[in-house]
């Protein structure tokens, strides 16, 4: 469970025999045909698989790119988060558990959590920073119609890091009837491998349609990082081809100077949530407080294979601050009436950067997701009232 020197299991004694009852369980079914069948069954017939990989028009005109747009927000639950909440929902089933429980910054993974817990009849607890609550509304609302409990976190900084905690805490005290859906690539091992595998449909998909629509592969896929797992997904499938920049595009919030989510921008190695990766520290190694106006990617945290694929120079990463995801989330809605989600609006942001400075290139764009949960948060930053 290693990328390079990241990754690891940095838990206390009490989870290490939960971690590896999940790899056992993981290892057996991943690529079991029974499983496999009936996770693609409601990866089709209840999500919507496969996804669109569209060619954004006015988008591509606009910055002079070939601009393709990988519908992850089309998604049942609105985002790419439901990929691996039927991955390890369906493996929870499979491993008898009665129990889910998550963390959610932007709620999607909630909202995602609660849907399969609906769907596969399990009660769910699900732990959301009430910063997040506040600014998440409309998740918060789906996940309890969907008959999920939402419990509020008050400590640290009350946003995904903290739920984060809460979750693990309460994982260690009921191992036995609970699963712990954690909701990206980061964590103990096996989670950041076991996320990466159900998130790599992303990029099966996106490959095979960009060769029939394009006879080749493209020169850029960017994605939005936050815990890692959208961006994972699709870069999967074109890391052996060196010839594909892939560029991940962090929470910058007010700069690197100020308050901001920009893990791999600016961050330093540490341990966080259980494994070596990037963290976003203080000089005695407290972990600092994150910031980006969108609540998935406001984690000082990020999963260690992007780390890996960092330090040995075969992706790119950078920041993107409020501002200009802000302005990508009005661009892409007027030009091409698509309303992103506040975290894929910064890739949106990043791919105009990359267009402006490779002229004629062929981009491929997650859209991880759509943007209705954001609209209060969009219309309170255009003081519209
Ligand atoms: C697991 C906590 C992250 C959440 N969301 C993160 C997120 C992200 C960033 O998460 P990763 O893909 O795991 O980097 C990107 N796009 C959308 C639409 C997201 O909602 C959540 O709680 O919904």
């Amino acid at each position: 469970g290693k990328f390079g020197k990241y990754g690891g299991i940095f838990v206390p004694e009490l989870l290490i025999p939960a971690l590896e009852e999940l790899e056992k369980a993981f290892l057996k079914y991943k690529d079991d045909k029974e499983f496999n069948a009936e996770l693609e069954y409601y990866l089709r017939e209840f999500a919507g698989r496969p996804t669109p990989l569209y060619y954004a028009e006015n988008l591509s005109e606009k910055l002079g790119c070939k601009i393709y747009l990988k519908r992850e927000d089309l998604l049942h639950t609105g985002a790419h988060k439901i990929n691996n909440t039927l991955g390890q929902g369906l493996l929870a089933k499979y491993m008898g558990k009665e129990r889910l429980i998550a963390e959610t910054g932007a709620g999607q993974h909630g909202i995602a959590t609660a849907t399969v817990a609906s769907l596969f009849g399990m009660p769910a607890d699900i732990y959301m920073g009430s910063v997040d609550v506040a600014r998440q509304k409309l998740n918060v609302f789906r996940m309890e119609i969907s008959g999920a409990k939402v419990i509020p976190v008050e400590s640290g900084a009350k946003t995904l890091k903290d739920a984060m905690n809460e979750a693990m805490r309460d994982w260690i005290t009921n191992v036995e009837n609970t699963h712990y859906l954690l909701g990206s690539t980061a964590g103990p091992h096996p989670y950041p491998t076991m996320v990466k595998h159900f998130q790599t449909v992303i990029g099966k998909e996106t490959k095979k349609d960009i060769l029939e629509k394009e006879g080749e592969l493209p020169d850029a896929v960017i994605a939005c990082v936050g815990g890692g797992s959208n961006s994972l997904g699709i870069f999967s499938e074109f890391i052996d081809h060196k010839e594909v920049e892939l560029v991940g595009a962090e929470g910058g919030g007010d700069g690197l100077e100020g308050k901001h989510g920009a893990t791999l921008s600016a961050g330093t190695e540490g341990v966080l949530h259980g494994s070596l990766s990037f963290v976003l520290q203080d000089d005695y190694g407290q972990i600092s407080e994150a910031h980006s106006i969108s609540a998935g990617l406001d984690y000082p945290g990020v999963g260690p294979e992007h780390s890996y694929l960092k330090v040995t120079g075969r992706a790119q990463y950078g920041p993107i601050t409020d501002e200009e995801a802000f302005r990508a989330f009005k661009l892409l809605s007027k030009y091409e009436g698509i309303i992103p989600a506040l975290e894929s609006s910064h890739a949106v942001a990043m791919a105009e950067k990359y267009a402006k400075e490779n002229p004629g290139k062929t981009i491929v764009v997650n859209l991880s997701g759509r943007g209705d949960k954001d609209v209060n948060i969009i219309a309170d930053y255009m003081g519209v009232k």
